[in-house]
């Protein structure tokens, strides 16, 4: 499908976090509105307030008809509103408005808040796969293990941003137990200890860390990522992986590529896992199951 093809979207509603990524979202609705009044579209607003959001933004799309919902935040947001459309066939936009935007930049869509916003009238419609983790939602990426514990103690404290991420994880990795994973996937079986364990359907962390390179979103299948325990002098060459797309080059890392799977901490009952961004405690084996085209997002025409 090309622009001159995509679909006329003419009333819109922008969700809008108005703490996401400390950034100031004072004149965004006056510039959002204006924009698309003078293009002949309605924008409408939704603002989410940290409590019960996903029932009250299901609750208030039962009742209103958009052509398409923006999202207009961090990861949260977007995991947020993409569970609120699943299965229901209304596009997803996303401005990206978070301190990480992870799924956007896999989407390929821009990091300016106001080129994203052109999605509406240049588009290309795209239906991604997304997961169901343990009974919750994922549209971009989970994982137990380190990256869940830091996540936790981000989420439990004051302070936002990468640098807090970075103390906090720099704390924890230096008494950091790797658990052991039985691990049982339509395709194999795995057992053995792990550092940290993530569930793709996506590719890309927020902080740009590339966990699940060159995998697609759409082809009915996810990734669980496996970074097993390593040496401190190892630390440097798998972060250096990381963030050139190298996940496969470590003796350290390996990939089990699936359509679903049941993941168990021998001896626990619950097991910590983050999900897009968000911490929780599940009961122990975490069932994961891919829901295959289930989201159809708004991304930009190919080659512009
Ligand atoms: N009005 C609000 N007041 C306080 N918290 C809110 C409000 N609206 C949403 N939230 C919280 O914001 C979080 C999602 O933030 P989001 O990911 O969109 O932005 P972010 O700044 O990138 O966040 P993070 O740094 O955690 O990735 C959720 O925990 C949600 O409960």
């Amino acid at each position: 499908m090309t622009a001159a093809t995509a679909t006329m979207l003419r009333h819109l509603l922008f969700v809008l976090n108005p703490i996401s990524g400390d950034i100031d979202k004072a004149d965004l609705e006056h510039t959002i509105t204006t924009y698309c009044t003078e293009r002949g579209r309605t924008a409408n607003f939704y603002h989410t307030t940290g409590t019960d959001d996903l029932a009250k933004l299901q609750e208030y799309l039962s009742k209103h008809a958009y052509d398409a919902v923006f999202a207009a935040g961090g990861d949260g947001t977007v995991s947020l509103v993409a569970e609120a459309l699943v299965d229901k066939g209304i596009p997803l936009g996303i401005l990206p408005l978070g301190s990480g935007n992870g799924l956007s930049k896999d989407l390929g869509i821009p990091q300016n808040p106001q080129e994203a916003l052109d999605l509406i009238w240049r588009h290309q419609p795209r239906v991604i796969d997304t997961l169901q983790i343990g009974g919750h939602f994922s549209a971009h990426l989970a994982d137990l293990g380190f990256n869940a514990v830091v996540v936790e103690r981000f989420d439990q404290g004051d302070t936002r941003g990468p640098g807090a991420y970075i103390r906090i994880a720099t704390q924890e990795f230096l008494d950091y137990e790797p658990a052991t994973y039985h691990i049982e996937t339509d395709e194999e079986t795995w057992d053995g200890a792990a550092f940290m364990l993530t569930i793709a359907n996506a590719n890309t962390f927020g902080s740009n860390v590339v966990i699940n390179p060159d995998s697609d979103m759409d082809d009915g299948k996810f990734e669980i990522c496996l970074i097993e325990p390593f040496p401190n002098a190892a630390a440097p060459g798998i972060l250096y992986d990381l963030y050139t797309s190298g996940f496969d080059t470590s003796v350290y890392t390996r990939r089990l590529c699936c359509r679903q799977a049941s993941i168990s901490v021998p001896g626990e009952r619950d097991i910590l896992v983050q999900i897009d961004g968000e911490p929780m405690v599940l009961p122990n084996p975490v069932e994961v199951k891919i829901n295959h085209h289930s989201l159809r997002v708004l991304v930009p025409v190919p080659n512009e």
